[in-house]
């Protein structure tokens, strides 16, 4: 595209006016997106081709009681009743006494891939005979993680088909998501294995798939604390264990059932400068585990309990990647309190599954709409043109006409105006 050549190489400034002589966007355009509030500096040494800084709406998720300790959870969502949602679940779960979380290990997984295998089960066992020397040069090519009680644990060697095979590291990266340490290790072992073994390489690359690094969260819940109005707790709890079989049984379910526990994952992923492609990568991955896409999360009523789980990887990072750079990533973790990654790990698993009871609960009692909508139309009142001391008043004129659509907000938002110019 003309104008745009070594783009990167230009300042932000010079970006801008770029995209003005283009016309790509008009002058006005181009000054809305210089906030002097906003930190510039950081963007640019964050991205490339940075232009402005894209602003998501942070808030804050309460009710949650996790291992006996209540947090104040950060959350960045664009997504209105979000965090209304993620609040109520955790309510209600607090009635209960809480979540209880589970982590045995926290290992991430990188594979390096050898291609062209004349003898793949020759050339297994002469890598596992290899381990004691990969495992030193994995501690060599990044020493801090061994100064800090990490380093790289073990191999594994899998032959994938008769030609490739993929030799798995395993690394302690201790308070690290650990992505590019375990890089830096790949590559060191793949150069030994290329020259000493002779062998073929296509790839080393860190693994998303944390099967290694698994988080548990379960909570139990009284029967009798699900009940709404006329509806029984029990009929209630019965409802979600069918939900929940059902996003066992079917993909089209099991998709939108995840959809809603990402939207708590999410949520807070980000507000904690965490990746969150790989988290979503590594969930979905992990929901075919049993061989057909399913449910993250299971819910079972035993005796008068309703009993939910989840389960699924969770590589969460309190040090690395954005997390020492970004100042509301620091604070969000001081909002958090947190002590380590591990925590930080049962917190997003936690806030998965009150995700999940929530939205469980709406769409077993009053349908989606009813809760999600009326945080909706909020949005729907900007959309239409509405200032911020005419949204409730649209708000309210389409509850009262229980109307949801754009063409009403903008009647109701006229009447408001006609209104106030009668009144003046
Ligand atoms: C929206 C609610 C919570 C209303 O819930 P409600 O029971 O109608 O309202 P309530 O006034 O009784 O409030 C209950 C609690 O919710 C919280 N709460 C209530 N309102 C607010 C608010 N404005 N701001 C912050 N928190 C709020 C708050 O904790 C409150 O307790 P309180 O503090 O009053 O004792 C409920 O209907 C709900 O949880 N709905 C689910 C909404 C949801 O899941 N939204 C995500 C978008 S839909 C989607 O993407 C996922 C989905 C649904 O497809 C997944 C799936 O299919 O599985
Ligand atoms: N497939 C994927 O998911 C990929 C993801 N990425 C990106 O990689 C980044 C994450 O990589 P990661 O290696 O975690 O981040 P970093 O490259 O930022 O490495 C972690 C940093 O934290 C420091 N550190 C301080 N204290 C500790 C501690 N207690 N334990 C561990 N490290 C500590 C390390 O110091 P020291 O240097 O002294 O060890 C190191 O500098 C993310 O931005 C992600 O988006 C990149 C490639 C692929």
């Amino acid at each position: 595209m003309n104008g745009f050549n070594k783009y990167y190489q230009k300042d932000r400034q010079t970006r801008l006016d770029i995209l003005v002589q283009q016309k790509k966007l008009t002058q006005a355009e181009v000054d809305s997106l210089i906030d002097p509030k906003l930190d510039l500096t950081l963007g640019d040494t964050m991205i490339e081709n940075f232009i402005t800084q894209y602003q998501i709406p942070e808030g804050l998720a309460l009710n949650y009681v996790i291992d006996g300790k209540e947090y104040l959870i950060p959350m960045v969502t664009e997504e209105p009743s979000v965090i209304a949602a993620a609040s109520h679940g955790a309510a209600i779960v607090k009635r209960s006494g809480g979540f209880t979380s589970e982590l045995k290990e926290r290992l991430m997984i990188g594979q390096i891939v050898i291609e062209q295998v004349k003898d793949a089960t020759k050339l297994a066992q002469e890598l596992e005979q290899k381990q004691a020397k990969l495992l030193q040069l994995a501690n060599e090519a990044h020493p801090s993680i061994v100064c800090r009680g990490g380093g790289a644990r073990e191999i594994k060697v899998r032959i994938l088909a008769p030609d490739l095979i993929s030799l798995d590291l395993l690394v302690d990266v201790k308070e690290a998501m650990g992505a590019n340490m375990l890089n830096t290790m790949l590559e060191a072992c793949a150069s030994y294995l290329r020259t000493e073994l002779d062998t073929e390489i296509l790839l080393s690359i860190l693994s998303n798939y944390a099967t290694r690094c698994l988080v548990k969260v379960t909570c139990e819940i009284p029967v009798s604390e699900l009940t709404k109005g006329e509806l029984a707790g029990e009929k209630i709890a019965q409802k979600i264990a069918t939900a929940s079989r059902l996003a066992q049984l079917d993909p089209y379910r099991a998709t939108t059932h995840n959809k809603g526990i990402m939207n708590g994952i999410d949520a807070v992923v980000i507000a904690s400068g965490n990746d969150w492609r790989a988290i979503e990568a590594g969930a979905h991955a992990y929901a075919t585990r049993n061989g057909s896409y399913q449910g993250l999360s299971t819910w079972q009523v035993k005796g008068d309990k309703l009993i939910g789980e989840l389960e699924l990887p969770l590589p969460l990072g309190s040090v690395g990647g954005s997390v020492s750079i970004v100042p509301l990533v620091k604070l969000n973790h001081r909002l958090l309190e947190l002590q380590d990654a591990k925590e930080l790990e049962k917190i997003v698993a936690a806030v998965g599954l009150g995700q999940n009871l929530a939205a469980l609960y709406a769409l077993v009692t009053d349908g989606i709409q009813k809760g999600h909508m009326k945080l909706q139309l909020k949005s729907l009142a900007v959309a239409v043109g509405a200032s911020p001391s005419e949204v409730s008043a649209v708000v309210a004129g389409l509850l009262a006409k229980k109307a949801r659509d754009s063409a009403t907000a903008k009647q109701i938002l006229e009447e408001i105006r006609g209104n106030d110019h009668e009144q003046k």
